[in-house]
């Protein structure tokens, strides 16, 4: 349990809902562990021991001992589960928008490295499993002990009053023997629940693999290999889900036998002492299973610690997951960027391959610069250490003279807006997708923003509700066209002095084509500029082109400078044009 007291910072939020739910856990636990030996104890010898002479009213008011203890037991056992139930939810709330947080800082490398399925399953299912150990774990841990001390106390009352030890010493010696089993079955609980999350991290991985694509998967036929996978999956989680059922459910049990032989050995003696049935035996055998009842419970929170500890495994995973872009210490102010770059002796790989190496340029602000060169060249990688989505490993990236790793991370996105070759719309309204390149704007330079971008014609007349139109999950009621150029608004709309277009591969139709190249043209005036340049009829609107060949740049100048001079830049020119 100590691995969660960093934790309980978010139990001390709801700290007086939780104490309140822990004195009304507290009087259950007493009302049943001392109150229903007591009510025995005073209820069953005036009903049987008595005969006929009790007057009915006096046994009626005696009666009604048992409605009040059950009243008081009933109602603080409700309060406490329900303020445990508001603790519960509202703890989970709070861990889950830690971890959503944390996944948003982390660097794109990481989503690289991590299916999005397995990620969902941490954020959503191990952190239910947190709030289970913090929150339900802590309450059993206060009100499982108030019963037992209640039973123990009534026992070790009535045995002083009739001298009489015998059954607090059975319940003394078989105490250790209940603990024995929780010890055991509480280890392999730990391994058992740590492999269910993860097949539970893969099948959620695989069920989003199989929603995200559904054209992919109708269109080459994979709907049987997608269920099978899926299938084998839910199989597997079954068997490791089975193990951890039969380790769980075997402690009661074993705890009630142990309880049952205690009980057993108590009613021999009590038979062979000649202990009165209604006033000693019952109260006695009651307030001996009270306390064996919170053993099983406490049991219990072991079982749920080892698969809590199991969550908490993968959910500091991410918390402590080691951030390889740290912020600057002291950020150098970031302000009026007019978008000068410069690439100095760069070297840069993903693992151990390189896929920049030896680039090393100057780019004068407002310059229009096409990248160009084979697939696979390191045209994108080029792009994406300017906004730092990776740092370099050697060399450094300057903006306006600024090594881009001590410039603050938000400051310096700031200053880029990004266009990427399938830009990605959100389940919004066009209006609120436009407004992502700057919430603050209104709803008129929103669409000042979408005229620019020659998407308000589209937006205005084909969108049934205009502006207010969704756009469906991933954009997907708009067509690749329609999605560019709402990226391009966006890019309008953010007004950045640094521009990276990443030009659409697929075929748009030649009028889409001709209206986003009209749009790019506008866009990239007065800002530095780069265009991974897929179709060369964007590379009108360049000063400059970087020819790329295998994290090299192997050409640098205007069209007809390096036409002449590269022959790598020429075939891949002549192929297009031809
Ligand atoms: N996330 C990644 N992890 C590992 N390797 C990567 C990653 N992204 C790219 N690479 C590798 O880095 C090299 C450069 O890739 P990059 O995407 O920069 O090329 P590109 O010129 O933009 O290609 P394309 O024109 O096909 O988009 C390639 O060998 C590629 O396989």
């Amino acid at each position: 349990m100590k691995r969660f007291l960093p934790y309980y910072k978010y139990l001390l939020r709801v700290r007086w809902h939780f104490i309140a739910a822990l004195i009304a856990g507290a009087i259950f636990g007493a009302a049943s562990g001392a109150g229903l030996p007591w009510m025995m104890k005073k209820v069953l010898p005036e009903v049987f021991g008595r005969g006929d002479e009790v007057p009915l009213m006096e046994l009626l008011m005696v009666a009604l001992i048992m409605p009040a203890v059950f009243f008081v037991r009933g109602l603080s056992q409700f309060i406490n589960n329900y303020l445990i139930q508001y603790c519960g939810l509202r703890v989970l709330e709070f861990i889950q928008v830690d971890v959503f947080s944390r996944l948003q800082k982390l660097p794109l490398k990481f989503f690289q490295k991590h299916k999005s399925g397995d990620l969902l399953s941490r954020l959503m299912g191990d952190t239910q499993m947190m709030r289970m150990a913090l929150v339900e774990i802590s309450n059993d841990i206060i009100i499982q002990p108030m019963q037992m001390l209640g039973a123990l106390g009534f026992l070790i009352y009535m045995s002083s009053q009739k001298s009489e030890f015998f059954f607090l010493y059975i319940c003394l010696a078989t105490i250790p023997l209940c603990v024995m089993p929780i010890q055991l079955i509480g280890k392999k609980l730990f391994k058992k629940a740590k492999s269910v999350q993860e097949q539970t991290g893969d099948l959620t991985a695989s069920v989003t693999d199989g929603l995200q694509a559904p054209m992919e998967i109708r269109s080459y036929n994979m709907q049987g290999g997608i269920v099978s996978t899926f299938q084998n999956q839910v199989i597997r989680l079954f068997k490791a889900r089975m193990k951890v059922v039969k380790y769980d459910k075997m402690l009661g049990p074993t705890i009630e036998f142990v309880s049952a032989c205690g009980v057993a050995v108590a009613i021999v003696y009590a038979g062979r002492a000649g202990l009165d049935f209604e006033s000693d035996m019952m109260p006695l055998l009651m307030a001996l299973y009270m306390c064996y009842d919170p053993i099983k419970r406490l049991g219990k929170i072991h079982t749920k610690i080892q698969r809590g500890n199991a969550s908490l495994d993968r959910i500091e995973y991410l918390l402590h997951y080691e951030d390889e872009l740290p912020e600057a210490e002291k950020p150098v102010p970031f302000e009026n960027v007019s978008g000068r770059i410069r690439f100095e002796n760069i070297q840069f790989a993903y693992e151990d391959q390189l896929a920049l190496d030896g680039v090393d340029l100057e780019i004068p602000s407002g310059q229009v610069v096409a990248l160009v060169g084979p697939s696979g060249a390191g045209k994108s990688t080029f792009a994406s250490l300017i906004p730092r989505f990776y740092d370099v490993n050697e060399g450094c990236v300057y903006v306006d003279g600024h090594d881009v790793r001590a410039v603050r991370k938000s400051d310096l996105r700031s200053a880029i807006a990004v266009v990427s070759q399938q830009p990605v719309l959100f389940n919004a309204t066009v209006l609120e997708n436009i407004r992502i390149g700057n919430p603050e704007a209104s709803d008129l330079e929103v669409i000042e923003a979408a005229k620019k971008a020659h998407a308000h014609d589209f937006i205005e007349k084909t969108l049934d509700d205009s502006y207010q139109t969704m756009v469906g999950e991933k954009g997907t009621r708009l067509s690749g066209g329609q999605r560019q150029r709402i990226a391009i608004a966006r890019a309008f709309l953010k007004n950045a002095p640094i521009l990276i277009l990443d030009e659409a591969t697929s075929a748009l139709d030649s009028e889409s084509e001709a209206k986003i190249q009209q749009a790019l043209e506008e866009l990239v005036k007065g800002r530095t500029t780069f265009i991974i340049a897929h179709r060369f009829s964007t590379i009108k609107i360049a000063d400059r082109i970087l020819v790329f060949d295998q994290g090299k740049i192997v050409a640098d100048g205007a069209h007809a400078e390096i036409y002449d001079s590269s022959g790598l830049y020429r075939d891949l020119y002549d192929r297009q044009s031809g």
